[in-house]
């Protein structure tokens, strides 16, 4: 099953509950626009390198198109195109004025240079600018790319179409960029995860936690758990991870990552797989890497109570349905790692306002709409007796519904 038939069984269980006709089900489900791109460059050796980029605009019914650039090597057409399905859904569940889009190089950026990398990212947008900016597609960091990345995308878009730095978010705090937006997500998963444990009546405090990703939204979720008194027990990266039954230390962790430019090897800990990792004894597991590694095989295994998708995609249905079986709560990923596209919408309106606003109003304002959004998808799970997952949708595709048929065709 590839990747986007899977989210569609997501799609189609919150379309069986809300009566929608088959019609508005194939418009919801139709991309408006794929763009896939030749990216060549010269490689610091001399040699061509040519990569295939790609940016697929899912739905604009509720406002312009927005979504993460991905650098990996795993990005196919078929991944973009689900991530940007996702994208439409979270825009519309958390109510900010956005459609979906989606975009990404397939690429290891581990293997290029930093002029190597340069170099792709200008050429990507040379090759997509005329379809993407402020009031039609907005690009910002996903997988493999960082604020620095977002600031070429931002000069390079400007050479063509005049200086404009609501045309990407997630930029450098120098160049236009929001604070508190490297930490948004991460603080998003952060305040959902507290959320939930303390609905289910669980005390933060020594609740054990398993982060499978340990980049931007691994690093954030883990140090806001942290800090709030969870004990953060295992994390792993690409190649592998560490874990301390006592809990680790997230700041100490952080700092050896980014000066080892990874987490094995940290003093005081035994390494874990990333397979280990997913099926650990813990209260709590996170996954904030790839999508589908909670899958047929390892779903019967996984011992958490509460899983918080940080990643996008993380779970395959059959493995949704084990977990809900089970009666293992899901936060699904459209409504926990949505606070890096709240906090880029509040960049693109600082960005179109020219004022800038203060790292506790951010905060305040993330805070806010991720729990009044929780608050809102909880109520709906239970007045329809639902999972979080499908009441999530309901909302979502209600919302891009209703403005569909308002606005007409
Ligand atoms: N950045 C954002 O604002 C948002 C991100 N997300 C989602 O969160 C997830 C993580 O994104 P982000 O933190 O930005 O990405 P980063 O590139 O910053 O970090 C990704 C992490 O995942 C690890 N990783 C990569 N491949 C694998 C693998 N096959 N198995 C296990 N670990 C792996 C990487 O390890 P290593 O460093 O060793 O390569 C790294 O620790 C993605 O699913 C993304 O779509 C969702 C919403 C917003
Ligand atoms: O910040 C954004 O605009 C998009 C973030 C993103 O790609 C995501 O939520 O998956």
């Amino acid at each position: 099953m590839s990747s986007f038939d899977a989210a569609r069984l997501y799609f189609e269980q919150a379309a069986e509950h809300m009566g929608l006709s088959q019609n508005m089900r194939t418009l919801l489900l139709t991309p408006e626009r794929e763009l896939k791109v030749q990216v060549a460059i010269e490689r610091d050796n001399g040699e061509i390198g040519t990569f295939i980029g790609y940016r697929i605009q899912h739905n604009s019914a509720r406002g312009p198109m927005k979504g993460g650039l991905r650098f990996h090597h795993e990005v196919n057409a078929d991944e973009v195109l689900t991530l940007a399905s996702l994208m439409t859904w979270k825009t519309a569940l958390v109510n900010i004025p956005y459609g979906g889009a989606k975009g990404g190089v397939s690429v290891n950026v581990r293997n290029l240079s930093p002029g190597e990398l340069e170099r792709l990212t200008r050429k990507f947008v040379d090759e997509i600018h005329d379809f993407i900016g402020p009031d039609k597609d907005i690009p910002a960091p996903d997988m493999g790319t960082d604020a620095q990345v977002m600031a070429w995308i931002m000069n390079q878009y400007s050479k063509y179409h005049g200086f404009n730095p609501a045309c990407v978010t997630g930029k450098p705090l120098e160049l236009h960029g929001a604070d508190g937006r490297t930490e948004a997500t991460g603080r998003g998963v952060g305040l959902c995860t507290a959320e939930v444990l303390r609905r289910k009546k669980m005390d933060i405090k020594g609740t054990t936690i398993a982060i499978q990703g340990f980049g931007n939204v691994g690093t954030f979720t883990a140090k806001f758990l942290h800090d709030q008194g969870a004990k953060i027990v295992g994390v792993t990266d690409v190649s592998g991870g560490v874990w301390n039954p006592e809990g680790l230390d997230v700041p100490e962790l952080i700092r050896y990552a980014q000066e080892h430019r990874g987490i094995a090897g940290f003093e005081g800990t035994e390494p874990i797989s990333n397979d280990d990792l997913l099926t650990s004894e813990v209260d709590v597991l996170i996954p904030a890497a790839v999508g589908g590694v909670l899958n047929v095989e390892n779903a019967p295994h996984v011992r958490a109570n509460i899983i918080i998708e940080a990643a996008n995609n993380p779970t395959v249905p059959e493995a949704d349905e084990s977990f809900n079986e089970r009666e293992i709560l899901i936060l699904p990923d459209i409504l926990a790692n949505a606070g890096g596209v709240i906090v880029s919408y509040f960049e693109w309106v600082q960005n179109r306002q020219h004022f800038r606003w203060d790292l506790e109003r951010v905060r305040k304002e993330l805070d806010r709409i991720m729990l009044e959004s929780l608050n809102k998808v909880w109520k709906i799970a239970e007045e329809k007796g639902v999972s979080l997952r499908t009441a999530s949708y309901i909302i979502g595709l209600g919302r891009v519904g209703r403005a569909t048929v308002l606005g007409g065709m």
